[in-house]
């Protein structure tokens, strides 16, 4: 779309029209205007530059302008009343056409760009001539999809707020959303095409979240999304990058149903620049996201009406039967999990700050364990909340924004969370009054998995670009609600390695009534739901990268302390936060420390600002009998899940292999 020189007549107003687009009120006349019987005479006097309604309301959006000048001329032309994007052109719309083309008709779909309510003809991009027969044409064939390309977090509030049922502005600005039936990621659906290359490279069978699926199953379900998208009258279309390290960036495409899902994305990836946008060419992967269309059991491997299905060689992923958002942004992550390997580079399922002078810290963790809460602080730089890349030259965040639980939150304890809930934040399934749309945090009536999606820059120190130099410390989060695992402890490399390996947390088991004991959840590299090759891959380029650059190791349970869930109480945050801030300083590691049986962990001391009672957890246990046997018990939970990674080398030192295996609970 060209900036001001549209001439083809369709779109009547000049920037200069939009800038004078309200009449001024002129008081030529000084004090006379002032009486009575002049009262109206600027009413009556003042020109207007519209006639209609409809060009008065075309005067009320003025045309963007692109920062940079567009190629392909003014060809394509938005209407008066629908979503403009600043970049547009032919070369979008033939490529948005190729994506969603059919694989299975001989026509690919009329894409035509900007909204279908919109009142103005629009350019569109003709089907490309085949030598198909008559008889192949089919309604789908006949009919346009309208493709609404990157459009601005207004726009797309719009779009939600006029099309999608459960959507509503709250009280401080942001969009409140419903995911549907899924309120979180279902791995159990998730499938990995596997074809000759994947067979030896990825990590299957027990214990690998890889379920395998065969190329001819995943076109049948891609083929399923991209009818479905086809059938509908718009998609929304988002181009955006991954990986703020510009030599390893990845330009992925997002199409979907929801505008919802478009601002999710939009938030969650890297913006690009218009110029950027403009050329941005063929995306390196596509998702295709036909939300809550479901797949059906007839095809093969399918389990349910859910299908998350990521396809390597193809550069695609297809969702059905979902509508939660969070399986696009850990569903990239999987394919970051894939290809950054490859190239020397270790992605991380962690949060990453850096302090004033520069110190890196990791935080890893799985899900509800910290990672957005405690890599989100005030006293340093926010480098992000939960996808990470270590490589030759430091950290790199993998997306644009964060993702974080909502589930009590409170501007008391979270102020730079709460405060980034505001216009163009989405917030996916909390409960508000109906009147002020103010939000009740603590409201699980839809789900516990509340969250709010916003964009890195709405945390005040985060830092753009989100890179930053070698780690100095690597957090290992565990909330523990067994209650058995120190505060904090400080680890050796070996131990470093045997904890990332196992990834323990132990949440309580949700909102199930009468369930008392906690669940004990392993997985490998705190993350396993994402990793695609075998955990000692990434274990042993964490191992490498950690000795060059000689980072620290700490694991910190941020679950329950004095015993069990139940009986004990979760550590405050404020006293996380204090054993964060000790690491962070260098302090901790100055710091004297004792020896715990079992485990063997180091543990301070002192932390200041810490209770020192419950720096070592038996002291804070009143019942030392039942300390005891529920330590053992979890030290053979954490036995039983490491057998399965005994028998395998970790890198080419089997020095470190064995010292990994000897970092495990000792009874
Ligand atoms: N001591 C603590 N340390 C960290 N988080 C805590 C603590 N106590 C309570 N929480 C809560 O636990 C949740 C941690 O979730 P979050 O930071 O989103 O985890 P992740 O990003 O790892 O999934 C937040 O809701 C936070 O307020
Ligand atoms: C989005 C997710 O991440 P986390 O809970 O780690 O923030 C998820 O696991 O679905
Ligand atoms: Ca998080
Ligand atoms: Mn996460």
């Amino acid at each position: 779309m060209a900036g001001n020189g549209n001439t083809d007549g369709e779109f009547s107003f000049s920037a200069a029209a939009a800038r004078d687009a309200l009449p001024r009120i002129t008081t030529e006349k000084g004090a006379k205007s002032t009486t009575s019987s002049d009262v109206c005479h600027d009413d009556t006097a003042s020109r207007v530059n519209f006639q209609t309604i409809d060009q008065l309301h075309s005067l009320q959006k003025k045309r963007s302008a692109p920062t940079t000048p567009l190629k392909e001329g003014g060809g394509v032309v938005m209407g008066t009343s629908g979503p403009t994007t600043p970049v547009s052109g032919e070369s979008m719309l033939q490529s948005v056409s190729a994506s969603l083309a059919s694989l299975t008709r001989e026509t690919g779909p009329k894409v035509i760009r900007g909204d279908p309510t919109s009142a103005a003809k629009v350019a569109h991009v003709p089907q490309t001539p085949t030598s198909a027969p008559a008889a192949d044409v089919s309604d789908s064939s006949l009919k346009f999809t309208h493709v609404l390309h990157n459009l601005s977090p207004a726009e797309l509030y719009e779009q939600a707020i006029k099309y999608e049922k459960g959507s509503f502005v709250t009280s401080t600005g942001a969009l409140a959303t419903l995911s549907g039936a899924k309120t979180g990621r279902s791995p159990k659906d998730k499938r990995v095409v596997k074809d000759e290359t994947t067979a030896s490279e990825l990590w299957w069978g027990k214990g690998s979240p890889n379920i395998e699926m065969d190329e001819q199953s995943f076109l049948v379900n891609r083929e399923r999304a991209v009818d479905y998208l086809n059938s509908l009258d718009k998609v929304f279309v988002n181009d955006q990058y991954l990986n703020w390290d510009p030599e390893n960036r990845i330009k992925v495409r997002i199409v979907s149903a929801r505008a919802y899902h478009s601002l999710f994305m939009h938030n969650m990836c890297i913006r690009p620049t218009a110029e950027e946008l403009e050329n941005f060419g063929t995306p390196d992967f596509t998702i295709y996201n036909a939300g809550k269309f479901p797949c059906n059991r007839f095809t093969h491997y399918m389990t349910s009406s859910t299908s998350v299905d990521i396809n390597l060689g193809r550069r695609e992923m297809v969702i059905l039967g979902t509508q939660y958002a969070g399986e696009m942004k850990k569903g990239l992550f999987g394919v970051m999990h894939y290809l950054m390997p490859k190239r020397k580079i270790l992605s991380l399922h962690s949060g990453c700050n850096m302090g004033k002078e520069g110190d890196v810290a990791l935080f890893f963790g799985l899900s509800g364990t910290g990672k957005t809460t405690l890599s989100t602080d005030h006293n340093r730089y926010l480098i992000g909340d939960d996808e990470h890349c270590w490589s030759e030259t430091g950290v790199s965040n993998i997306e644009g924004g964060c993702y974080a639980k909502c589930i009590d939150l409170s501007r008391e304890k979270e102020p730079d969370i709460w405060n980034a809930i505001k216009f163009g934040t989405v917030l996916e399934n909390v409960v508000f009054d109906e009147h002020t749309r103010e939000v009740d945090y603590t409201d699980k009536s839809v789900t516990e998995n509340t969250r709010a999606a916003y964009p890195i820059e709405y945390i005040p120190n985060s830092k753009i670009p989100c890179v930053g130099p070698h780690p100095k410390n690597v957090i290992l989060l565990a909330c523990d609600a067994f209650g058995v695992l120190p505060p904090v402890s400080k680890l050796d490399l070996a131990q470093t390695m045997y904890h990332f390996i196992s990834g323990y947390t132990a949440l309580v088991a949700g909102t199930e009534e009468g369930v008392k004991e906690p669940r004990a959840t392993f997985s490998a590299c705190f993350g396993a739901a994402f990793i695609m090759l075998h955990p000692t891959k990434y274990a042993a380029m964490l191992a490498e990268k950690m000795k060059a650059q000689g980072a620290t190791g700490w694991l910190v349970n941020t679950g329950w302390s004095g015993g069990s869930y139940g009986s004990g109480s979760r550590i405050k945050l404020a006293y996380t936060r204090k054993i964060i801030d000790a690491i962070h300083s260098g302090s901790l590691l100055n710091a004297t420390y004792q020896k715990t049986e079992i485990f063997g962990l180091e543990i301070p001391n002192e932390v200041e600002g810490v209770p020192s009672e419950i720096l070592e957890p038996m002291n804070a246990w009143e019942d030392k009998v039942a300390y005891k046997d529920t330590l053992l018990k979890l030290a053979g939970l954490f036995r039983n899940n490491f057998e399965t990674f005994t028998s395998h080398k970790i890198g080419e030192d089997g020095k470190l292999t064995e010292e990994i295996l000897a970092a495990g609970p000792n009874f």
